[in-house]
């Protein structure tokens, strides 16, 4: 016994005395690593207009009892104070605010500069290592992966999912005609159910209450996200993990993932049954391959082709190679389909990942982008009539659902979503975490390697230099002769460059589809003007009074004396 004894203590004492001064010395090249990166970061920042700071909370108590109803309008006086290029510290994190399109372009259009904030972390329980928030080889591979199933092709395909779910709200919402009625509501569940649809094939008619449940779990989710961006407290784990929040959000969770987790389970084994049975669905490159008699026509190319031709991704690359509509499959089935026959590495885990993240994208930002379009062709009686007019052009007084080519023609109500994206973009800031250093075009700066980068989107669709009254709201704006020569970083509501929105077609699509059936139904009116619109900045831009509209029926013919 005594001789164990003996043994152990001389190996335990040698360890200690390697290990504490071991300990020591990484302890102390950590500070002084710290301390040079910090003094680094100093050194440059220096240099960048913001202002004044005070030792340790830097510039921290600014925002610190700003309501996020009072960030827009505090954000956009501080543009205007300190020019394009705004640094600000919160505590020892910097913070650099860019809205020079050219400086924009710079980071945004980088393979480098693709590693999302810390912001992006209240997402992780939720979404894991989806597109959104990944980073590096992992987010590369899964690109690759994601933006061909976003083929036009497919997208065509979902045509009819959109306007049955469109005739669905129009149906929904007839309870409120001529009362005063918050929209969001309305866009919000029938963009829960479009998305149910298109990313898992989840129906109406194979919806069961779990569909119901996660619908709702999705939109409070999203609620619960929006807490953590603007009640500062609610930012640090410690302290959320103790709060109502944190067991609600437990509770969503389970729901959320358990019906991902069933479907991909139930539509993996059915594609296994029907591929013992021979029964194989047709493959992603059978669906987007291209024959002679269905390649895409220049004139066959909506006027949004041309306004983000100028920061050409991975989606106008897939685009080039057209065919015509095929059997639809949802996102879900193309993901279990490419896993299992070996196109792709994608585990089930990584595809509910995948599926999280588009349910998540797809839903605030488009409930937000159409419940805006709405409220301001309220607000705008003269273009909403116009979009009327357009709107019988194609369809008279037919109640016949919407094709893709009807869309194609709807080039006035397409101007007035651009438009609208342009002055409410629903995706108000881009941020970046720089892990190198990065010239600017603006005055040279240097912003270092460890700073945030945040790209002020609203801001920049608001500038004079690249728009005429930029506060006015004017589909004009998007006439082929006024984006013809615009810096193509002065219009970005769904980013730019590799990281751009993989779903920026789907959108516009179905957008086009879903309020083109809105409108034909009801007339919209807005008693609040657009100055009384109060803008809330959190990760999407909603209106804090809310999206009050009032809807009437629509009389099925052409408005006269519409300029
Ligand atoms: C009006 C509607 C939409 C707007 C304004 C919008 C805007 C954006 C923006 C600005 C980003 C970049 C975010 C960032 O870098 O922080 C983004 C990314 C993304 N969006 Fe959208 N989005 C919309 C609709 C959709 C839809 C309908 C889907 C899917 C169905 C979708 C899926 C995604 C995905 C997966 C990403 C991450 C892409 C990546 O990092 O590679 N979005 N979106």
């Amino acid at each position: 016994m005594t001789s164990l004894v003996d043994e152990t203590e001389v190996p335990s004492y040698n360890t200690r005395l390697i290990f504490y001064p071991l300990l020591l010395l990484a302890s102390s090249i950590w500070i002084l690593y710290r301390w040079q990166q910090k003094s680094r970061m100093y050194k440059f920042a220096e240099k960048i207009p913001g202002p004044a700071i005070i030792p340790f909370l830097g510039n921290a108590l600014l925002v610190l009892r700003k309501k996020p109803s009072e960030l827009v309008k505090f954000a956009l006086e501080y543009g205007e104070k300190f020019g394009n290029v705004v640094r600000v510290w919160m505590g020892s994190n910097l913070i650099v605010f860019l809205t020079d399109p050219n400086d924009v372009e710079i980071i945004l259009n980088s393979q480098v500069h693709i590693d999302k904030s810390t912001e992006y972390k209240f997402f992780k329980p939720w979404l894991g290592e989806g597109l959104l928030i990944s980073t590096g080889d992992k987010w590369r591979a899964h690109r690759k992966m994601i933006a061909p199933t976003f083929h036009i092709n497919i997208l065509k395909s979902f045509v009819g999912i959109f306007n049955q779910n469109g005739k669905n709200v129009v149906e929904k919402m007839r309870p409120e005609i001529g009362k005063e009625f918050d929209v969001h509501d309305y866009m919000s569940g029938v963009t829960v159910d479009i998305l149910l649809e298109t990313a898992m094939g989840i129906t109406r008619k194979t919806q069961d209450e779990s569909g119901f449940d996660y619908a709702m779990a999705v939109m409070k989710m999203c609620d619960i996200i929006h807490q953590r961006q603007y009640k500062l407290w609610l930012r640090f784990d410690s302290i959320f993990n103790y709060t109502n929040f944190s067991k609600q959000q437990k509770q969503l969770l389970d729901v959320i993932h358990g019906l991902t987790n069933k479907v991909i389970k139930n539509k993996k084994e059915t594609y296994l049954e029907n591929k013992a049975k021979g029964v194989v669905p047709p493959t992603l490159e059978e669906l987007t391959k291209t024959t002679d008699e269905n390649v895409l026509a220049n004139n066959d190319k909506s006027l949004s082709e041309d306004v983000f031709k100028g920061y050409r991704d991975d989606l106008d690359f897939n685009d080039e190679n057209d065919i015509g509509e095929k059997k639809r499959l949802a996102f879900l089935d193309l993901m279990i389909e490419s896993s299992q026959n070996g196109t792709n590495n994608i585990s089930d885990h990584e595809i509910k990942e995948e599926v999280d993240t588009i349910m998540f994208e797809g839903h605030d930002t488009t409930a937000a982008g159409s419940s805006f379009v709405l409220c301001l062709l309220g607000v705008h009686k003269q273009i909403q009539d116009r979009v009327y007019n357009e709107l019988y052009e194609i369809f008279g007084d037919s109640d016949r659902p919407a094709t893709f080519a009807d869309t194609l023609q709807m080039k006035y109500l397409e101007r007035v979503i651009l438009e609208s994206l342009r002055m409410y973009p629903p995706v108000p800031i881009i941020a970046r975490k720089l892990n190198r250093d990065v010239k600017i075009s603006t005055n040279n700066y240097v912003l270092p390697a460890g700073a945030t980068v945040v790209v002020g989107t609203l801001k920049i669709h608001r500038n004079p230099q690249y728009y005429k009254n930029p506060n006015v709201f004017n589909p004009d704006n998007f006439l082929p002769e006024n984006t013809s020569n615009r810096h193509y970083y002065s219009y970005i509501p769904f980013s730019a460059g590799p990281r751009s929105c993989v779903g920026r077609k789907y959108a516009l699509l179905k957008l086009k589809v879903l309020l083109s059936t809105i409108l034909r139904n009801y007339k919209v009116t807005s008693d609040v003007t657009e100055d009384q619109f109060a803008l809330q900045a959190d990760i999407i831009l909603k209106r804090t009074d809310g999206f009050r509209l009032k809807i009437h029926p629509r009389q099925r013919v052409p408005i006269p004396n519409v300029a």
